[in-house]
């Protein structure tokens, strides 16, 4: 299967938590991470399908416009709290990849093609993936 993947980079804060627990609650359950601290999030999409009359899945530039447009611009230099996707859940690695991935696959720029792959890095060890 051919595909292709393009990265993004993005800077983001957040705190984990979850709206029914109280502070004390959250503290317990999500440690330190309950404090508001940032990550410097790497996003993989990856996009299979057949090659058009240029020799591509998708154009790059095209792939770039669209996940700037739909994730990156609304998430670079964001609290991911008060995102209107993350005021109800936590903005964990695995909220945040089926998110993307759910936006991200209605998108008319893939008619005919396969969203294939989402990858959110949260720390260059730590990731969260949904495949197809
Ligand atoms: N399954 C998940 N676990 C954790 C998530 C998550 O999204 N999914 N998130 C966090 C925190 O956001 C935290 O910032 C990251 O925790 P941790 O990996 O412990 O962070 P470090 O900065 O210590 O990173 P290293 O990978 O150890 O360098 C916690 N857990
Ligand atoms: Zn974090």
């Amino acid at each position: 299967m051919l595909s292709i993947t393009k990265e993004f980079r993005f800077d983001a804060a957040h705190k984990l938590m979850r709206h029914d627990l109280s502070d004390e609650e959250n503290k317990a359950l999500y440690g330190k991470c309950s404090a508001f601290h940032g990550h410097t999030y790497t996003l993989q999409i990856t996009v299979s399908g057949p090659l058009d009359e240029s020799g591509m899945i998708i154009n790059f530039t095209e792939l770039k416009r669209l996940v700037n447009e739909r994730v990156v611009d609304r998430y670079d230099h964001a609290n991911l709290n008060e995102l209107e996707e993350y005021r109800h859940i936590p903005a964990t690695a695995e909220n945040m990849v089926l998110h993307i991935f759910k936006t991200l696959s209605g998108a008319s720029e893939f008619d005919g093609l396969t969203l294939k792959e989402v990858r959110v890095y949260e720390t260059p060890d730590s990731w969260a993936t949904v495949t197809a």
